[in-house]
């Protein structure tokens, strides 16, 4: 897969500038298994650097049998069918230009459509720079290419956040191994395969150059492809002094099961890449290059064969290379040279490419980081107790407090200096009942603080409001209940709904910017917006709490607002092994009309974050709940962890996620730290 098939434009003017000669590789006879035609860079850059390479084709490229999956996939593409084409080889390129012209219209053209019909679907991947490349030359340019390994392996390694249940269109020869389909699929894509050429075996190989390779008068060959590798054997024995090249791993894997050692893999499936592999196995002396500062990777010594370069030579090949001068004695090793495990990428990446530089400094570092977080990201978490005279610390959450009015005012004030984005108000009542009418009297403490926390806010930030029963009824749930057909307790969701609106209504007269159901009843959003603008508040914005799960991490918030529930919310709250499920929530609330959505908890549900974030069409929002701040503080607490660090790290990681907003306890503490002149958080 991984497959010269990326350098197959030809490129005729470049073959005057061609020394022969010197060079690096000079009298080198190199068996590259393409027609000439097919061959032209790589035949122009080996003799650039003194080969002499040979062109002979051992698999044909043709194309499919039959051309209607490929046309089928061309209108599909053209109505923005597929959320992703992934494109695997320039032959590919070649195959699916020719199907979109077969439909009247170029390749940029057709995928330009599709854009159209479908605003974000058809985004094009390439395989590695080449064929990158070779769709540029189509006017296409690809939104994605793997930087570290450029393969299908790597492609999946790389392949942006998962999405479930998106379409991933996968033109690919017909013998391509199923690498890139099944690991798709493993992560929730819907991959589409398609022929889009054909691998044929080329007829046999011209008995000279048979004969040449088997005595060893090529001294060495290059690997396109797996089936390029299957061809080879099945036409000659090649002695062990011959020097094999592939052009990537996954096809060293395949002549290594053959019986075709590979001495060198290049580190990039492109014309530069091979030269530079063969150079470094050639050269004498030079050992297998330290980790990280190679051009591609040596295998082990035994397998080198410099001492084939002898045979390498063509007879006539000016000018002769003289015998190679033995090599250095090697460094005394304290270690065995480890074996090279096939399970893990042994691509030793080019010595220019050294990441570390951008991590060198301070300065360096902040230039470059991908995650900023601002006080502006973030929203702290308030409640306020009925009835208190003094603020009231909650054991589980250290430094957290149930306020007062007076001390909830004070605490507003200093959000907004921070330059918060706003504050999420919790009630705790005096008195609860079934239906938890004091989140709808009027004078009920969770109403009172609206009115405080927007007077003290001054308009400097949002005031929001949790929209949920729990706080306010005797048995704790977050709706009113109904007994079941066995007797058994069920939260009524549409009896629950009246309350919510009614709620909803309340909080915004008290003057609540934002209203924020928590409560995972079905329908909350559709209600309490169209309970809102019966009221004529239209602007007041819904925050959807869309995917909430039955969490553990809840723990400490009961304590906050003296919860009284017995038992679980599984049966509103969505269960912590659902990812596909957030989509659907998210789906749905943004259909009602919500204006933000959240996930929560944050961190352990980073991945439902991730998707949500890439798909929702409005902001996002992530709850980094009592749990999760209860943690982090008893563990600093222990002397176990580096307090400011974990929570800097902690709430970056939701920022990095996705999360646009982040709802934290630490918030004013965080955004103070975050404006400090030498803030150590990006
Ligand atoms: N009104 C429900 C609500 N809103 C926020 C939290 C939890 C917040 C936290 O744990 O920090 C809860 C509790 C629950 O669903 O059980």
């Amino acid at each position: 897969m991984s497959d010269l098939t990326d350098v197959t434009a030809p490129d005729a003017g470049a073959l005057a500038e061609v020394e022969t000669g010197g060079g690096p590789l000079a009298g080198l006879r190199v068996l590259v298994p393409r027609s000439a035609d097919r061959a032209g860079p790589l035949l122009d850059a080996l003799r650039r650097a003194g080969a002499d390479p040979v062109a002979a084709p051992l698999v044909t490229i043709a194309r499919p049998i039959d051309p209607a999956p490929m046309d089928d996939a061309a209108a599909r593409l053209a109505a923005g069918g597929y959320d992703w084409v992934a494109v695997t080889s320039g032959f590919t390129v070649d195959s699916l230009e020719a199907a979109a012209l077969r439909a009247g219209h170029t390749l940029a053209d057709l995928l330009a459509a599709g854009r159209l019909a479908n605003p974000g679907s058809t985004r094009v991947a390439a395989v590695g720079d080449a064929t990158a490349a070779a769709l540029a030359r189509a006017q296409v340019p690809a939104d994605f290419v793997p930087v570290a390994l450029q393969s299908a392996r790597g492609m999946l390694a790389e392949w942006p956040s998962t999405r479930l249940g998106a379409t991933v269109l996968l033109p690919q020869s017909d013998l391509a191994e199923p690498t890139l389909s099944d690991g798709l699929a493993a992560r929730g894509w819907e991959p589409v395969t398609v022929v889009s050429y054909t691998n044929r075996p080329a007829p046999s190989l011209p008995p000279e150059l048979v004969a040449d390779l088997a005595a060893g008068r090529v001294g060495a060959v290059v690997l396109t492809s797996g089936s390029v590798a299957r061809r080879l054997v099945q036409q000659v024995a090649l002695p062990a002094t011959t020097l094999v090249c592939s052009i990537g791993p996954r096809t060293a894997e395949v002549a290594a099961d053959l019986g075709l050692p590979v001495g060198v893999v290049a580190d990039r499936p492109v014309p530069d890449a091979v030269v530079a592999a063969l150079v470094a196995a050639v050269t004498p002396g030079q050992p297998t290059p330290p980790s990280g500062t190679g051009p591609a990777t040596t295998l082990p010594a035994a397998t080198l064969p410099t001492a084939a370069l002898p045979t390498a030579l063509a007879p006539s090949a000016p000018p002769p290379r003289t015998a190679p001068p033995p090599a250095p004695s090697p460094a005394p090793r304290s270690h065995p040279a480890p074996e090279p495990d096939p399970q893990v990428n042994p691509v030793i990446p080019d010595r220019r490419n050294r990441p570390r530089r951008l991590r060198t400094t301070a300065a360096v570092r902040r230039m470059v980081s991908e995650t900023r977080l601002r006080p502006a990201d973030l929203v702290l978490p308030l409640f306020i107790k009925e009835g208190l005279t003094a603020p009231h610390p909650i054991a589980s959450m250290p430094g957290v407090v149930q306020h007062t009015r007076a001390s909830l005012r004070t605490a507003v004030e200093q959000a907004a200096d921070a330059g918060l984005a706003g504050v999420m108000l919790f009630g705790v009542p005096l008195v609860r009942d079934a239906t938890g009418t004091g989140a709808t009297d009027p004078h009920g403490i969770l109403n009172l603080a609206i009115a405080d926390a927007v007077a003290a806010a001054d308009g400097r930030l949002v005031v929001m409001a949790d929209l949920c029963l729990d706080e306010f009824t005797d048995h704790g749930h977050c709706g009113v209940l109904r007994p079941g057909p066995d007797g058994e307790v069920v939260v009524d969701n549409d009896a629950t709904l009246d309350r919510y609106a009614e709620m909803a209504v309340v909080q915004a007269r008290a003057g609540a910017h934002l209203v924020a159901p928590s409560g995972m009843m079905d329908h909350q959003i559709a209600r309490v917006r169209d309970a809102l603008d019966e009221a004529g508040f239209t602007d007041v914005l819904v925050l959807a709490y869309a995917a909430k799960y039955a969490s553990a991490f809840y723990g400490p918030f009961r304590d906050a607002v003296e919860s009284t529930l017995e038992g679980d919310r599984r049966t509103y709250q969505m269960d912590p092994g659902n990812r596909r499920e957030a989509a659907r929530e998210v789906a749905a609330d943004v259909a009602e009309g919500a204006d933000l959505v959240m996930v929560k908890p944050a961190l352990p549900y980073l991945d439902v974050l991730a998707d949500v974030a890439a798909t929702s069409p409005v902001p996002v929002a992530a709850y980094q709940v009592s749990g999760e701040y209860a943690m982090i503080e008893a563990a600093a607490a222990n002397g176990w962890i580096d307090r400011r660090r974990a929570i800097e790290e902690s709430v970056l990681s939701i920022r990095r996620a996705g999360a646009e907003l982040i709802l934290t306890y630490w918030a004013t503490e965080l955004a103070g730290w975050l404006t400090e002149p030498t803030g150590s958080t990006r």
